[in-house]
């Protein structure tokens, strides 16, 4: 892979948490580099550092050493306005618990990541767009509470992609759901790597969300154990 097509690059990437007077190493020399259109899942035991790892991607923790590459910008470098200004414009998130503002119809929770960016007007075309890519525009004025956790997933997943993000990062989106509606989301979260060429990163415990990635990684202790080839395709 060269590195010009990278979404993301992570050289050397650290994080270490104080618990008391214990020093936590969550990650340790991280390597990592994806490309625009992979699909990568990334798997591990509990407390391996997969969620940490989300987070230093998208840009909501930063590392304690070593240096994060996100389409041409030095994240790991960035102060807290320049972060929140590039999450608006470069990523999508996806939540466990889906994470949508239970005051706000279907339609304004997906809209809500525009008004934040000031997207312009006709950005709103992409809202109808989104909601019908996921199957719920006949939804649109509907709350949270009157859905289902699959509906609500799609919801979240319309919302991660209205500003077209270079990556979407989702930490566990079908850990909430059966499975009929667990492979829904992932038939989703892949239709959309492809169809937009947004880099779709999944955090799963499941081991066949594992298959639907070109990419896949295991996470131990805090360290890369291997990368792909997929589990079960080969
Ligand atoms: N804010 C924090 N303060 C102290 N330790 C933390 C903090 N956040 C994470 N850790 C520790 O860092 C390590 C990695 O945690 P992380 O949440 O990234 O693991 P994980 O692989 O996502 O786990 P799970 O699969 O259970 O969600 C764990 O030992 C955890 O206890």
């Amino acid at each position: 892979m060269s590195t010009t097509d990278a979404i993301i690059r992570l050289h050397q990437v650290s994080r270490f948490y104080q618990a008391g007077t214990v020093k936590v190493t969550a990650l340790s020399g991280i390597d990592m580099e994806l490309s625009r259109g992979d699909f990568v899942t990334i798997m591990g035991p509990s407390g391996g550092g997969k969620t940490t790892l989300l987070n230093l991607m998208g840009g909501l923790d930063r590392p304690d050493t070593g240096d994060i590459h996100l389409n041409g910008h030095h994240i790991s470098q960035m102060d807290d306005r320049g972060l929140t200004d590039l999450r608006r414009r470069e990523i999508g998130f996806v939540f466990q618990f889906f994470n949508l503002l239970p005051t706000l119809t279907v339609w304004e929770n997906v809209e809500l990541p525009l008004l934040l960016s000031g997207a312009p007007g006709r950005a709103r075309q992409s809202i109808a767009t989104l909601l019908d890519y996921v199957g719920l525009l006949n939804r649109r004025d509907s709350f949270p509470a009157e859905m289902s956790g699959g509906e609500m997933q799609r919801v979240a997943i319309a919302r991660a992609l209205v500003h077209r993000p270079s990556i979407v990062l989702a930490d566990e989106p079908t850990g909430n759901l059966d499975s009929v509606n667990g492979h829904k989301i992932l038939d989703i979260l892949k239709e959309a790597c492809d169809d937009f060429q947004t880099t779709v990163v999944v955090v799963t415990h499941n081991p066949t969300a594992a298959q639907y990635g070109n990419r896949h990684f295991e996470i131990e202790d805090g360290r890369l154990k291997t990368s792909s080839p997929v589990p079960g395709n080969g």
